[in-house]
């Protein structure tokens, strides 16, 4: 069922919205999306602060919006994930790894916002591959919640968890301090087990190329329900894509601004296409990835940019068109191929574009 806390029956005074009826759903049920769905297609804008939802190989449906939390300061973190729920996002991207999960436990807790209505994800560290249960443990309880809608491996490199740091162990040399002894797909057989437990309601990986994937696969009982990986219009990594398409495997984009300073906010041909449709170049990337049903983790601290990130994903994905799709599709392959993340990991992960340092 959907809930509207007010429908005004009025058009907007925006002309770019003319068409739409102003509503305001506060909660839309995973059965309710093809409901919101069809009423997207109805209206030309429909303007609502829900994300439409992606489903995965286990019948689980995520949203297909979701806050970043990487890099987000303690005392800011409270406020961006409280105010993003507030706003309707229902879907928050954590990791072991951030160091700020008390603090996203606390935002959720101030929104108000009832556990089972937003979808958690956390990621497990690398110096805890062995050690699965531990870490979501920490993860649970830094969090105040009992369960996750999603845990993923946070990159596919098991690090020494008896080294000389807890979360970047390093040579003598200064490379990290890799466990060249754990295999990836013992690290899987763990996160298995964290579902049969009731610990986690999905399972999924992040960072993996074909090569990494294909060290778990072919002893996985659980297939991996996503896969979150740099992807935006510099880094759209097709082939990989039509792997995961083929597997079953639901894409999630992290960095899908460009990251820190949102530098693809800057390009010519993203700033072209929003002047076209009167949208922010940010609807034009995030409403790109929702689009091409990716899941987009827009990260933001600013209140403002929160709101905007969640609407405009979803005004974008109803306003890009055929020749707007394939021209960011294309953008890549015309010279402008470009990472932003790239950790120093003293193995090869078997990605397109990325330099070695092994
Ligand atoms: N699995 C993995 O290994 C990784 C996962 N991630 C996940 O993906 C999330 C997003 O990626 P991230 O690297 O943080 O980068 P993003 O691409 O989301 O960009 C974040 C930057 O863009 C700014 N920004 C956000 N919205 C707007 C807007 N509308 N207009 C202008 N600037 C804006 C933010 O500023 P401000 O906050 O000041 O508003 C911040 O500087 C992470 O937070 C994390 O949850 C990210 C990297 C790796
Ligand atoms: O999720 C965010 C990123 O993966 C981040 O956790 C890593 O890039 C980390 O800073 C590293 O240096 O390995």
């Amino acid at each position: 069922m959907v809930r509207l806390r007010s429908v005004s029956g009025k058009t907007s005074p925006d002309p770019a919205y003319k068409d739409a009826i102003i509503c305001d759903v506060i909660d839309v049920n995973p059965a309710s999306s093809v409901l919101t769905n069809h009423l997207r297609r109805l209206f030309p804008v429909f303007t609502m602060s829900s994300a439409p939802k992606i489903k995965l190989n286990n019948g689980m449906e995520i949203p297909a919006v979701g806050l970043g939390t990487w890099q987000s300061k303690s005392e800011e973190v409270i406020t961006a994930v409280s105010h993003a729920l507030k706003e309707g996002y229902r879907h928050i991207d954590c990791a072991w790894g951030y160091g700020n999960e008390k603090d996203v436990g606390e935002g959720i807790r101030q929104s108000g916002v009832p556990r089972s209505d937003i979808w958690i994800t956390s990621k497990l560290w690398g110096t805890y591959h062995s050690r699965v249960e531990e870490c979501l443990d920490q993860t649970l309880a830094n969090l105040g919640t009992d369960y996750l809608d999603l845990y993923l491996v946070h990159w596919p490199v098991p690090l020494n968890p008896n080294g000389n740091h807890p979360i970047f162990p390093t040579l003598p040399n200064g490379k990290r301090d890799v466990d060249h002894s754990w295999k990836l797909s013992d690290t899987w057989k763990q996160m298995e087990e964290m579902v049969e437990k009731g610990k986690v309601k999905a399972i999924g990986i992040s960072n993996f190329s074909v090569k990494k994937m294909e060290e778990i696969l072919p002893t996985a009982k659980i297939i991996p329900a996503t896969n979150q990986l740099e992807i935006h219009p510099y880094n759209p990594q097709h082939e990989l894509l039509a792997y995961l398409r083929e597997k079953g495997i639901v894409p999630q984009a992290y960095s899908p601004l460009g990251s820190t300073g949102s530098p693809l906010l800057k390009d010519e041909v993203i700033n072209e296409i929003a002047q076209k449709h009167s949208i922010q170049p940010a609807d034009v990337i995030l409403g790109w990835l929702v689009a091409k049903d990716i899941v987009a983790l827009p990260k933001s601290v600013t209140p403002a940019r929160i709101t905007s990130n969640l609407n405009g994903a979803i005004a974008g994905a109803s306003k890009l068109d055929k020749d707007d799709i394939a021209k960011i599709d294309g953008l890549a392959a015309s010279g402008k191929q470009k990472r932003f993340i790239m950790p120093p990991w003293p193995v090869d992960l078997g990605f397109d574009n990325w330099p070695p340092f092994v």
